[in-house]
């Protein structure tokens, strides 16, 4: 589908097959990304990642990233950390699992894992002030980005006039965001050579690429810019994929019944299960996979822009155009996934007669040279929560005067789409369960 907004032309794919030829096949071509005025060229956030042009910059940032988690065996090296965070977690959740939300932000996206690997800081209890500063970078990140939201990125010229101009008046507050996000990079950097220089530094992301790379002006700047489009990218996604899976098992408890069964089998009831036991838990694998196909975190991935003409199936791209994989209808095509909105792992598992539905990670991440870097990371992540998450508890449909209450599933629209908030009653299963999660004290 093509449209043209204020001419702008953009092209929306409607087929995996198509992103694959046009996004990954001819990557060479479509792997810029669009120029937005007010939250990337006025604020600053093009020095992130997701919005980078496709330049050398570009280039520099994915080395740097995927030399530290660009494949399955390097995020091997986060498996202790995700374990030992994510028991905290569910501690968590057992005291106050009326804060279910609080603390999966706590966990995924106020960053206590995604902080510690990119400046090995280590998030206080209570009030944080760089949790705080990285906190209140994203909602203006997301503030900045809502579509519509700002009248200079469609007249860009807007951004040369006073702000008593009518459609001018963001000016006003312009400094006072462009200096968040510019603390967003500078101060983690700032703890980072500090700690290095007082030799209590634990090594991250950031330490490393300082004391590896030839170190210049430019390359210090790649390095906080790569360090911070981490937070930036891994900040929301994952937290929204952990809470869906909570609205899955408890709409679908004869789901959540046949994992722990799996669980109980493999792992017991003594300990918690860990990464190394992915291998032998395939239905849990299998409930991972369906998690990221039953609400598609990111429905419309990043916009692709395409720097030069191109042709395709008759069809004439020009140069600029901006390409839109809709990854949601990716995942629910009812020809690849049958009865798309129903929540089942059994698709992932070959039985007699039935081969496996597509594995949806090919599909949920993006695509090309653009594909998310945070992958890896994100797949142990929400793999941890879950499985630990379904050892120790029972989450059910919450009773209201004697009734129960049915799910309703919804979500919030955005570049990164959030459940709608439900409730659930979450209580351990056992009071073996219960000491387990206390014993991680
Ligand atoms: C389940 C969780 C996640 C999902 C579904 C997801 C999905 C995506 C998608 C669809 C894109 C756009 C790809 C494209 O343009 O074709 C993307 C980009 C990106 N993601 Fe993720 N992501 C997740 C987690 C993470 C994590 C944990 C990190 C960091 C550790 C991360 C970092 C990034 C970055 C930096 C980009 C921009 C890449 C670029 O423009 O070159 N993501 N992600």
């Amino acid at each position: 589908m093509s449209v043209n907004l204020l001419g702008q032309r953009m092209v929306i794919l409607n087929s995996a097959e198509f992103a694959s030829e046009l996004l990954e096949k001819r990557s060479a071509i479509y792997s810029d990304r669009p120029t937005l005025t007010m939250s990337g060229e006025l604020v600053g956030w093009k020095n992130s990642l997701g919005l980078v042009r496709y330049n050398d910059k570009f280039r520099e940032y994915r080395r740097f990233i995927s030399r530290k988690m660009g494949t399955r065996s390097l995020v091997q090296e986060f498996y202790q950390l995700e374990e030992m965070e994510t028991r905290m977690f569910i501690r968590r959740v057992l005291k106050e699992p009326e804060n279910l939300v609080a603390h999966i932000r706590r966990l995924l996206r106020s960053g206590t894992i995604i902080l510690k690997i990119s400046y090995g800081y280590i998030v206080k209890d209570g009030a944080d002030p760089l949790l705080d500063l990285v906190d209140r970078a994203m909602v203006q990140f997301s503030e900045l980005t809502r579509p519509g939201a700002f009248l200079v990125d469609v007249l860009p010229v807007l951004r040369y006039l006073p702000s008593w101009f009518p459609g001018a008046g963001f000016k006003t507050q312009l400094a006072s965001w462009s200096k968040t996000f510019s603390d967003m990079e500078d101060v983690p950097l700032d703890f980072v050579k500090k700690q290095m220089q007082s030799g209590t530094n634990v090594p991250n992301f950031t330490s490393e690429l300082l004391e590896r790379e030839n170190l210049t002006a430019e390359k210090e700047v790649n390095i906080k810019g790569a360090a911070g489009s981490l937070y930036g990218g891994g900040a929301d996604t994952t937290v929204s994929a952990v809470y869906s899976f909570y609205f899955a098992m408890m709409a679908y408890p004869e789901v959540q019944q046949r994992a722990q069964e799996e669980i109980d089998k493999i792992v017991g009831n003594e300990r918690f299960p860990r990464l190394e036991d992915r291998d032998n838990l395939p239905y849990v694998d299998a409930l991972v996979k369906e998690v990221l196909r039953f609400h598609p975190i990111a429905p419309l991935g990043l916009p692709h822009r395409l720097t030069r003409d191109d042709e395709f199936q008759g069809y004439h791209l020009p140069k600029d155009t901006l390409v839109i994989a809709n990854i949601w209808k990716f995942l629910n095509d009812p020809d690849v996934y049958p009865n798309p909105s129903v929540f089942d792992p059994t698709r992932y598992l070959q039985t007699e007669g039935h081969p496996p539905q597509r594995d949806p990670r090919e599909l949920a991440f993006g695509f090309g040279r653009r594909k998310c870097p945070g992958m890896n990371l994100a797949d142990v992540s929400v793999f941890i929560s879950c499985a630990m998450s379904l050892a120790v508890f029972d989450i059910r449909k919450p009773i209201e005067n004697g009734r129960v209450i049915e799910p309703v599933f919804g979500a919030l629209s955005g570049t990164v789409s959030h459940p709608l908030p439900f409730r659930c009653d979450i209580k351990p299963r056992t009071a073996q369960a219960r000491a387990l999660i206390l014993s991680s004290e």
